[in-house]
């Protein structure tokens, strides 16, 4: 029987944990502030930013929002970026996540005061990533992470697959399996041999973007599985990189699309908006 690792029942006992923090820190006068800042009306985005303001005021953090008009020029943007940066009072800064094509996002991202990217997105912190600092982890990889750690899944010497090699997952969650003695390969679009790679992981990360891509019979069997994944179908549901049914009688734990991964993002989200502001102001 494949266990199902509850993302939903973990972030909320994250959530928990943050809102104790947050409370000890209130009480010495510090009230941790997470700015997020949306661009237009991408309508994935305000679902998510909606949720990150939600998990917030649940977990005892202030949110602002800012937002500016799908027409915004990259100067109106870095402007607002500045005087966040400039603020005393705001800890985190997030940028949704896709910006209008006239903005070029590297630049923009890489306007945020790396004390204050609790998206973990700057080289700066992905750097510290790689040679071993400390620094803010990109929520999802960190999620993950938590995820095996909360789940006693074993990651020693444990064969790991990672299906995508995105800057914000991909890489980032390799490296932290590095950091937890797994022996990783990352695979991608042009990798040769993706079967025999498939059939050996004994974690299978899938960060691609393509529904039901992985099916049981790739999987070894017992194998751990994390699906990243978020396809929206045309009938409204949600799929997984994973063909959820498929692979469960094979697995020994999977985590479900939605209510996996996800949840997990906006978790360490909240933690890292915790730490921001711990670091800053004490
Ligand atoms: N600067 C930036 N930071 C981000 O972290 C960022 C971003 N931009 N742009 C978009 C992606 C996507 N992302 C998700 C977060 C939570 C869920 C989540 O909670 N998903 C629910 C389901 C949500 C639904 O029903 O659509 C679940 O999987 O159970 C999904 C996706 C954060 N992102």
């Amino acid at each position: 029987m494949a266990k199902i690792i509850d993302g939903r029942a973990i972030s909320a006992q994250i959530k928990e944990e943050v809102k104790q923090e947050a409370k000890a820190l209130a009480a010495r006068g510090i009230k941790a502030c997470l700015a997020v800042v949306q661009v237009g009306d991408h309508p994935a985005s305000s679902v998510y930013v909606r949720n990150k303001h939600r998990a917030c005021a649940a977990c005892g953090i202030k949110s602002l929002e800012f937002h500016l008009p799908e027409s915004c020029g990259q100067e109106d943007l870095l402007r607002q970026i500045r005087d966040l940066n400039a603020r005393e009072d705001v800890d985190g800064i997030l940028v949704q996540l896709p910006l209008p094509r006239q903005i070029d996002a590297d630049a923009v991202i890489e306007a945020i005061d790396p004390a204050k990217d609790v998206d973990g997105f700057l080289p700066e912190n992905l750097g510290r990533l790689l040679i071993g600092q400390d620094g803010f982890l990109p929520c999802t990889p960190a999620g993950i992470l938590e995820l095996l750690k909360r789940s006693h899944i074993p990651l020693e010497g444990k064969e790991c697959l990672v299906l995508g090699r995105s800057n914000i997952v991909g890489k980032p969650v390799a490296l932290l399996m590095l950091r937890e003695h797994a022996t990783v390969t990352i695979a991608h679009s042009r990798t040769a041999n993706l079967p025999e790679l498939m059939r050996r992981a004994d974690i299978l990360i899938a960060a691609i973007g393509r529904a039901d891509f992985v099916k049981g019979a790739d999987l070894k069997e017992g194998a751990v599985v994390i699906d990243v994944g978020i396809n929206r179908m045309e009938d409204g549901s949600l799929h997984g990189d994973v063909d959820y049914e498929d692979a469960f009688d094979r697995v020994s734990a999977i985590t479900p699309v939605p209510g996996g991964v996800g949840p997990m993002t906006i978790a360490m989200l909240m933690k890292n908006c915790l730490r921001a502001a711990r670091a800053r102001r004490s």
